[in-house]
C-alpha cells in the first residue's frame, strides 16, 4: 500500500492495490526496472505505473507508452461536481500494451497493442468514482507474457511459429507460409450484452469475442457461436455490432465478410436469452474487387441495414501467406469502385445496391430513412448514412503507426484531413449514390473521429454528434467537439498537450432532448495525467474531471452500463 500511495499524492484515499493476477514467468522482463521499484512483500507487484514515473521525461506522449501493471483499483480525486443522476460503470477499450520480451519484441502499430481495460464506477449521488485498469487476459496477450514474444498475429505483425512444427511444414508444402494463428486480442469495442453483466469486446481482423465481467474486469472466456458461420468462411467479423432494442428483447446486428461468396453475410443474434447462435438474415455480394471491403463499422436506420463496400480490402493472399504489404493486411483497389448496399431488416433482401465516390472510413456515425415532403408517406425516398471519411485516402492506416505516433510533435507531414461526409443512397433503383461534405470540417479542425450520437437516434434523424477533433496548428486530435447537423455549428473542449479518447454520450434517465446527458471521455496528457473527463452534452462545458494517478493508455471506444438500483 505504500508503495502505491507515493505515486498518488492527490487522491483522497489510499487505492486498494490488487495483485497481479497473472504473473508469467517471463512476464516479469516486461515490468523489468519498473517491477524491481514496485515490488513489495513476497514478490507481489501492487498499484505501481511506470508508466507514471516515465512519461513526463519520455520522448514521446504519454498516450503511446506501454502500462506496465496489468492491474489497479482506486479511488479517483473528483474536481467539480459529478450529476447526481450519473450512476454507473464506464467502460473503455483500447491498446495498451505494444511490447514484450523487456522490449526485445515491439509492435509497429497502435492496433496491435494488447487490450487494456479501462473502468470508472461512478456514483453521482455520492460525489464518487471509483476507477480502475486490467489486461483483458486474451490468448494472444497470455502466450506473449508466457512465452515473452508474441506467438499470434496482429494488425501489422506477423510472429513465424516453431518452422519445424508438422502443421507449418503442411502449410509450406501447400505453398503458405508458417503463419502464426489469428489473435483474439479484444482492444477495440466493448458491447454489454442482456443486463450488462457480461460485456462482450471485440477487434477487428482477428477473431476476439471475449467475454469479461465489467464489475471485477475478469476475463471470464470466449463468446463461442454455436452457428459454424465462422470456420474457414468468415474468419474475421465487423467490429462494431450495432444492438437495438426492441419488445421482444434486444438484437445484435452484424456483418460477417464472406471470403467464400465475397460479400458479407448479415447476421442477428438476442441478446437477452443468452444466445450464442447467429442467424443469417441477408447476404450482400460485393460488386467490386476481388475480395470483400474492410469492414470496422457499418449503419442501420428503423428498417434498413447499411452496408458499405470500400475499395480498402481485406488481403486474403497475405492473410493466408502471413505477409504484410503497405497497408498491412488490407490491400487498396481503387480501380475497384466503392458501393453502398441496403438490406431490408424484415426480408433480409437487398432493396438498394449504388456505386459511390471512393471513400475511407473507420466509423459509421448514424444513418436514416429520408421521406418526402409530405414526411408522413410510409416508404423512404433514400437512405441517409454518415460517417467520418478521409477523403479517401488509406494514408491514415499508415499514419497510426507506433513511429509515427509518437513523433507527431516534430512530424513534417500533415496528419490525414476527415470530414463528416454524407451519403444518400437513392431506394428508387437509381445506380448512383451521393456522397456530400456535411458540415465545414474547419469547425472540427479538418480531423473527425471515434464520433458517438445519443443511442436512442440510432437509425432515426438525428441532429447532434460528439467526436475527437483538432484544435490547430496541431496536427492530430487533441480535443473534442460536439457538431450541431442542422445549425451546421460546433463546440469544442481541448486542453493543451492532451489526447481525448471517443467522447461517449450518456443520456440523462428521463431527459426529453437529444442532448439532455453528458460526454465522458479518457484524457491522457503530456505530462503523464490521466482523467475521466465530464462534460455537460449541452453545452459542452466541462463538470467534472475524475483524475487517475497515472497516465492513461490511449483509448478506443467505450459503453454505460446504469447502475440498476438508481
Ligand atoms: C481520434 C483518436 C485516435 C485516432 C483514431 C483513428 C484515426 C482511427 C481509429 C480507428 C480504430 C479505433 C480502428 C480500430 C481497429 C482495430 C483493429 C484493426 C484491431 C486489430 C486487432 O488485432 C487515436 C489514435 C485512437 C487516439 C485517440 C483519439
Ligand atoms: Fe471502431
Amino acid at each position: 500500500m505504500a508503495a502505491a500511495a507515493s505515486y498518488l499524492p492527490t487522491l483522497g484515499s489510499a487505492p486498494k492495490p490488487f495483485v497481479c493476477a497473472a504473473h508469467h514467468p517471463r512476464s516479469s522482463q516486461t515490468m523489468s526496472s519498473a517491477t524491481a521499484a514496485c515490488r513489495r512483500g513476497g514478490g507481489r507487484i501492487i498499484g505501481c505505473m511506470e508508466t507514471a514515473r516515465d512519461c513526463g521525461s519520455a520522448s514521446h506522449h504519454c498516450a503511446w507508452a506501454n502500462i506496465r501493471l496489468e492491474r489497479w483499483e482506486g479511488d479517483l480525486a473528483v474536481q467539480g461536481h459529478i450529476p447526481a443522476w450519473l450512476n454507473g460503470t464506464y467502460l473503455r477499450n483500447g491498446p495498451g500494451v505494444w511490447e514484450v520480451g523487456g522490449g526485445e519484441h515491439a509492435f509497429e502499430h497502435v492496433f496491435d497493442g494488447y487490450a487494456t481495460l479501462v473502468r470508472v464506477s461512478i456514483r453521482g449521488a455520492r460525489g464518487r468514482a471509483v476507477g480502475a485498469h486490467r489486461q483483458i487476459e486474451s490468448d494472444a496477450y497470455t502466450s506473449a507474457m508466457a512465452c515473452g514474444r508474441p506467438i499470434m498475429r496482429e494488425f501489422s505483425q506477423i510472429c513465424p511459429r516453431d518452422p519445424g512444427s508438422l502443421l507449418d511444414r503442411l502449410r509450406s508444402a501447400v505453398g503458405l507460409a508458417a503463419g502464426a494463428a489469428m489473435s483474439d486480442n479484444a482492444n477495440t469495442v466493448v458491447l454489454p450484452l442482456g443486463d450488462g453483466r457480461r460485456v462482450l469486446c471485440l477487434a477487428d481482423v482477428n477473431k476476439s469475442s471475449v467475454l469479461v465481467d465489467p464489475e471485477t474486469l475478469d476475463t471470464i472466456g470466449k463468446l463461442r457461436y454455436m452457428d459454424r458461420l465462422w470456420w474457414w468462411r468468415c474468419p474475421v467479423q465487423c467490429t462494431h455490432p450495432v444492438v437495438t432494442r426492441s419488445g421482444s428483447g434486444d438484437e445484435l446486428l452484424t456483418l460477417l465478410p464472406d471470403f467464400a461468396r465475397r460479400g458479407y453475410l448479415v447476421v442477428r443474434m438476442p441478446t437477452t436469452t443468452g444466445s450464442n447462435e447467429r442467424e443469417v438474415l441477408g447476404r450482400v455480394r460485393c460488386r467490386g474487387g476481388p475480395t470483400p471491403g474492410w469492414v470496422h463499422s457499418f449503419a442501420v436506420t428503423e428498417r434498413y441495414i447499411v452496408v458499405p463496400e470500400m475499395p480498402l480490402r481485406y488481403s486474403v493472399g497475405r492473410m493466408l501467406k502471413s505477409e504484410i504489404g503497405p497497408l498491412y493486411i488490407l490491400d487498396w483497389l481503387p480501380d475497384s469502385g466503392s458501393f453502398m448496399h441496403v438490406i431490408c431488416r424484415s426480408t433480409g433482401n437487398t432493396v438498394a445496391s449504388v456505386a459511390v465516390p471512393p471513400f475511407v472510413a473507420f466509423h459509421f456515425i448514424n444513418a436514416y430513412e429520408e421521406r418526402g415532403d409530405d414526411g408522413g408517406g410510409s416508404m423512404a425516398n433514400a437512405v441517409i448514412a454518415d460517417c467520418c471519411e478521409y477523403y479517401a485516402d488509406p494514408a491514415i492506416i499508415q499514419a497510426l503507426a507506433l513511429h509515427r505516433l509518437r513523433s507527431l510533435d516534430t512530424a513534417k507531414e500533415l496528419f490525414p484531413e476527415s470530414r463528416v461526409a454524407r451519403f444518400r443512397i437513392p431506394l428508387d433503383g437509381s445506380p448512383l449514390g451521393m456522397l456530400e461534405t456535411a458540415l465545414d470540417p474547419d469547425a472540427h479542425g479538418r480531423g473527425v473521429e471515434l464520433s458517438t450520437i445519443n443511442p436512442a437516434y440510432t437509425g432515426r434523424e438525428y441532429r447532434y454528434l460528439y467526436a475527437c477533433s483538432i484544435r490547430r496548428p496541431y496536427n492530430f486530435f487533441n480535443s473534442l467537439t460536439k457538431m450541431d447537423l442542422v445549425e451546421k455549428d460546433a463546440k469544442s473542449w481541448h486542453e493543451e498537450g492532451t489526447v481525448p479518447s471517443e467522447p461517449f454520450f450518456v443520456a440523462r434517465p428521463g431527459g426529453e432532448l437529444e442532448d439532455d446527458g453528458v460526454v465522458i471521455s479518457t484524457v491522457t496528457s503530456m505530462d503523464g495525467g490521466g482523467y475521466v473527463l465530464l462534460l455537460d452534452a449541452a453545452t459542452f462545458q466541462e463538470i467534472a474531471r475524475l483524475k487517475f494517478p497515472y497516465g492513461l493508455p490511449v483509448g478506443f471506444h467505450g459503453c454505460w452500463i446504469p447502475d440498476k438500483s438508481h
